[in-house]
């Protein structure tokens, strides 16, 4: 080899080493760095999480989205536009239970959590969906039983500790229709939820967290007097109401991201649901 390509080679080795020696430092003190950073400000889970999707679980808000009381429940009107102001800006106007949305424990007991107080590692829960499309499709009004958690645990093992376990019943095809609400002649409304039994066993049973529903209310429609409400909400734990894309999501293994609003004091209130596995 001529004296100059020696060098040409040597350089080249040289400065191969320096990146990767440079490499495997910078990634050393990055871990440092994360795992110093994260003890500082993080509320860490007890497993980590580890996923390649992502799934939104949230319902696009609209002024026309159905609402439990039927009524308008989100509005908004614009205070600056591009065109006169050369920037868009809008006022929102809503009702805290709206959309996908919360419900805190204070929303139906005298003096539970607001939304603002609830810990936030309780909103990063493993994900159990509990599948009634079926049982649904022939009675708008099938509550989720104790026995369709005994079912699915018997598909898909134990209901993990501190879960979220949401209804899978398939009504989100019927928002934009009377029927996502099911209001009859008697102004009784007809839609999926779950049983008060079911909300007692997994609140004496289970260690869950929360409870979603793919419909307006973790109460089925017809209800009177929401005793799951009581019941869920005044053991100190959340709803979710108005998920959707949970057909998107394996029934088990996926982990929920649930990004509640912070309104102090709040009963509840819009937010952004993810899932990710
Ligand atoms: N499922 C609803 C229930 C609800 O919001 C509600 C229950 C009884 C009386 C009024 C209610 N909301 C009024 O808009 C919710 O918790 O968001």
């Amino acid at each position: 080899m001529c004296d100059a390509c020696v060098m040409e080679v040597v350089k080249g080795r040289l400065s191969r080493r320096g990146f990767l020696s440079g490499a495997v430092a910078s990634a050393a003190g990055g871990a440092v760095l994360s795992a110093s950073a994260l003890s500082a400000t993080a509320n860490v889970l007890p497993e980590s999480v580890s996923f390649s999707n992502v799934i939104d679980l949230t319902q696009t808000l609209t002024p026309d989205f159905p609402t439990f009381e039927g009524g308008p429940a989100f509005g908004e009107s614009y205070e600056y536009t591009f065109a006169k102001d050369g920037l868009n800006l809008k006022t929102l106007h809503y009702h805290e239970h709206v959309g996908t949305h919360f419900d805190a424990p204070i929303h139906f007991s005298k003096d539970g959590q607001s939304i603002d107080e609830i810990p936030i590692e309780k909103f990063v829960c493993p994900l159990a969906v509990i599948d009634v499309r079926d049982q649904a499709a022939n009675n708008a009004d099938y509550r989720v039983m104790p026995e369709d958690i005994l079912k699915y645990e018997q598909q898909h093992g134990r209901i993990p500790d501190r879960a979220c376990v949401a209804m899978l019943s398939g009504w989100p095809q019927y928002v934009g229709t009377e029927k996502y609400r099911g209001e009859d002649s008697k102004g009784l409304l007809h839609f999926s939820g779950f049983h008060e039994e079911t909300a007692q066993f997994l609140i004496n049973e289970r260690s869950v967290y929360g409870l979603g529903v793919d419909t307006l209310s973790i109460d089925y429609g017809p209800t009177k007097d929401f005793p799951v409400h009581y019941l869920w909400l005044g053991s100190g734990r959340y709803g979710i109401e108005n998920l959707t894309n949970l057909d998107r999501v394996p029934l088990a293994g996926a982990t929920i991201i649930a990004g509640a609003p912070k309104f102090k004091g709040g009963t509840g209130g819009p937010g952004r649901v993810l899932a990710v596995y």
